[in-house]
């Protein structure tokens, strides 16, 4: 029986009234409520998961797996040793005996009853003829069901999940767009796509609200604007029992505001399963290519004429309910920005699909520059056939020939700025001491007690969100919904009202953010299987640990609690470098009585902060009755900066603020004077003088001022009064440049020597 998707948009059909009439588009509408049913032996089994069986029920929890992916070379094997399986060579190679995951606790006599191919992952059982694939065996193994991961939608109540105006409406949008031919002209214009392009991917206008959460900026939730609208499509099947053809529908609408070019609104705003010009898949279609945005994907698709779809949101993610939807092709090209970012998700997407039927686009073809994506080569006028005859597949990951290594080495040395990765919004020190926040990195969190940790990390863990960074919080020590509503809180900036709670949740559940639900003390295998499955499902690119002490607490005796701490940030290292995942690790520190802590009050060995790429310290200077903060970057690994943030705490928002160099002098100046007024006659033991130079010294750092130290020491003698023992330490700071200054006077050292010559030369974090 042949079945076939019908191509709606039917140029021939339409003629010269297409826009109008928009045949197909109606036709697509035949109800609105939506089963699905087993299409099992119709020919687009493939196209169509959504099946009456235990299948569905996996697609349903999140675990659906292309039949396409193949496990990394050795991920097999390393799996079963870590979870004690004691798998057992064969004849053949690649096939190793193991205890069936399924029947084995039923049959107790029967070990090694099933053969798994640690190449594919795909395992047998001779006893109760069960089989499966990779994803299916991890799953049995580590039970992997049990460690669902909570997505902001999940913490997010009373989700939207239909379209906020009807759907007559909705399917109206394509008509609307002549009312407003500047966005057709726009489309001209600007991205070379024809008329009839857009008319293929059904392009609309509306009037939406903005609710994109990566918009910093305030914008009124009350002002329609007039948008350009991009369908996303799925097949639909109206009754499991009549023979009709499935047709294809609109399930969800982008809304983009045309001028600034930012996202405003998806509609509805929770997740659904469909694809942006899905509806041009014919049941002979073989091939597709998935493009970074819509309008790459129209690029594509009106020189090359081979539907082209793109990423659903406007993250680097590929969410697993769209998998099924992309089983079906033969060959997908993933046609993404050629730089640094772009084509690290595209490799990491091709796994994920399987890595045989991926080809990887590069518009640059290794050109210094030029477009660097479908649309822009549209625009240069760039011959994109030939481009995407170019597309080579992705190569198996150990075996590396030089051009692709060639390729990825030049990509860096010409992009420098894209290398240091993605930039913090709320925090510009943070950009100019790490220079940016970049995958397969450790980075350790530490600060006494209170100070701030959980609460700084929400606020830059968002930050990084915001601008598309798929962020996954092991929260360990305080509970999900506690994190969530902190982050709210930022999100919004202040507390928020009953009223407001659905407006913000709304934007605030399209953020790529997930949360593991797991709680106190929890084995390092179980979250490592969760880490790794969530980034199969999620594409997470950014793990936090709070904290490693709660994860790993009441596990090993007294004395292997270190040995323990050890194997956990080794295996975090690892996982950060081999995932490409950056790992940011709070520690809580020693005990520790000096008011400054070092690298060496982290808890645990040297090998946590030695295994770290960054290590940062909440510091607190107190002064009399004021007290300053500071992010202090005692390690930087990227390019050795080192200095130190100092920073003020807003309540009414939850989040820190970076002072000014001006803001923090002043605050400096004013305690000093305070202190001299106040506590001239205030005597202090000679134990607060020696912690106040050794806090001095650890400001320092390099202990260069060891000299002017033993000075203080000597001509002090045991009594300093309260505003000497303040000018003593001040004495320090001026000598370097001014009020707190000697915590920075290494920064500079580094900065003047680190930074390439091309890069504007720092002198001060907060000068720029
Ligand atoms: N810079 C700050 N100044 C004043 N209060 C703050 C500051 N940062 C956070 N807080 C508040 O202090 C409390 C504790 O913060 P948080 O839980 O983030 O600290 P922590 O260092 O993670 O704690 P712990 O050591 O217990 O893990 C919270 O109520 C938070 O709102």
């Amino acid at each position: 029986m042949s079945h076939h998707l019908p191509i709606l948009a039917n140029r021939a059909l339409l003629g010269s009234t297409r826009l109008l009439s928009v045949l197909g588009y109606r036709n697509s509408i035949r109800g609105t409520s939506r089963r699905f049913y087993s299409i099992e032996n119709t020919g687009i089994t493939q196209l169509w998961p959504y099946q009456a069986s235990t299948k569905s029920m996996e697609f349903f929890s999140g675990g659906f797996t292309s039949k396409h992916y193949t496990p990394r070379p050795g991920e097999v094997l390393e799996f079963l040793h870590k979870h004690y399986q004691f798998p057992r060579k064969t004849g053949d190679t690649f096939l190793f005996r193991i205890r069936c995951p399924s029947c084995r606790p039923q049959k107790r006599g029967t070990l090694y009853t099933a053969v798994i191919n640690v190449q594919k992952g795909i395992f047998q059982c001779d006893s109760c003829s069960g089989k499966g694939s990779w994803i299916d065996y991890v799953k049995l193994v580590s039970k992997s069901d049990s460690f669902q991961v909570l997505s902001t939608m999940d913490l997010s109540a009373g989700n939207k999940t239909t379209f906020s105006v009807s759907r007559a409406k909705i399917e109206n949008y394509p008509r609307q767009l002549l009312e407003y031919p500047i966005i057709m002209n726009w489309c001209k214009t600007e991205k070379g796509l024809t008329f009839d392009t857009l008319q293929d991917y059904w392009i609309g206008s509306a009037k939406y609200n903005n609710t994109n959460p990566s918009n910093n900026a305030e914008f009124s939730t009350n002002k329609d604007q007039v948008c350009i609208t991009f369908p996303r499509t799925a097949p639909f099947f109206l009754d499991p029992q009549a023979t009709d053809e499935p047709t294809v529908r609109v399930v969800r609408v982008k809304a983009c505001e045309i001028e600034s070019g930012e996202l405003v609104a998806f509609d509805p705003p929770t997740s659904e399963a469909g694809l942006f010009g899905y509806h041009l898949v014919q049941s002979d279609t073989e091939a597709i290519i998935l493009a970074g945005n819509e309008f790459d994907a129209m690029a594509a698709y009106q020189e090359t004429k081979i539907p082209a779809t793109c990423l659903p949101n406007n993250t680097y993610q590929l969410p697993l309910e769209i998998l099924p939807l992309l089983e079906r092709f033969a060959k997908i090209y993933i046609w993404l920005d050629d730089d640094v970012a772009g084509q690290d998700a595209a490799e990491k997407f091709a796994q994920k699909l399987g890595i045989n039927r991926c080809s990887i686009v590069r518009t640059l073809g290794g050109d210094l520059d030029g477009p660097v994506n479908a649309s822009e080569a549209l625009a240069a006028g760039k011959d994109l056939k030939e481009i995407l005859r170019k597309a080579r597949p992705l190569e198996h990951e150990q075996i590396i020939g030089f051009d692709h290594l060639k390729d990825a080495v030049y990509r860096e040395l010409v992009n420098p700025n894209q290398v240091r990765g993605v930039q913090s919004t709320d925090l510009p020190g943070l950009n100019q001491i790490l220079k940016g926040h970049r995958s397969g990195e450790l980075t350790v969190f530490t600060g006494p007690t209170g100070i701030g940790k959980t609460t700084i990390l929400s606020q830059i863990s968002l930050d990084f969100c915001r601008s598309g960074v798929s962020t996954l919080w092991g929260s360990f020590e305080i509970p999900n919904v506690r994190l969530a509503k902190k982050m709210l809180q930022q999100f919004a900036g202040h507390e928020l009202t009953a009223e407001e709670f659905f407006q913000t949740t709304e934007r605030f559940q399209q953020l790529p953010m997930y949360f593991l639900k797991f709680f106190g003390s929890t084995d390092l295998t179980t979250v490592v299987d969760a880490m790794n499955h969530a980034i199969y499902a999620f594409d997470v690119q950014h793990v936090i640990i709070d904290n490693l002490q709660f994860m790993t607490a009441d596990q090993g005796r007294f004395h292997d609690r270190w040995e323990l701490q050890d194997r956990t940030v080794g295996t975090f290292r690892k996982f950060a470098t081999e995932r490409g995942v950056h790992i940011t690790l709070v520690v809580h520190p020693k005990k520790d009585d000096r008011e400054f802590l070092d690298l060496n009050s982290v808890f645990g060995s040297a090998k946590i902060t030695q295994e770290a790429d960054n290590v940062i310290i909440v510091q607190r200077l107190v002064v009399d009755d004021d007290e300053i903060r500071y992010l202090d970057i005692k390690k930087n690994r990227y390019d050795g900066t080192l200095a130190a943030i100092p920073f003020e705490f807003d309540n009414e928002s939850c989040k820190i603020r970076q002072l000014t160099r001006n803001e923090h002098d002043r605050r400096a100046k004013g305690s000093k004077n305070k202190a001299r007024q106040e506590t001239e006659k205030l005597p202090i033991t000679n134990r607060n003088a020696n912690e106040t130079i050794s806090m001095a010294r650890s400001m320092n750092g390099n202990m260069q001022t060891n000299e002017t130290m033993d000075e203080i020491d000597e001509n002090k003698g045991d009594n300093f009064t309260g505003s000497e023992m303040y000018a003593n330490v001040q004495q320090l700071m001026v000598d370097d440049g001014g009020a707190g200054a000697a915590m920075f006077s290494e920064t500079r050292a580094n900065i003047t020597s680190s930074i390439p010559p091309e890069t504007p030369q720092i002198t001060h974090y907060q000068e720029v």
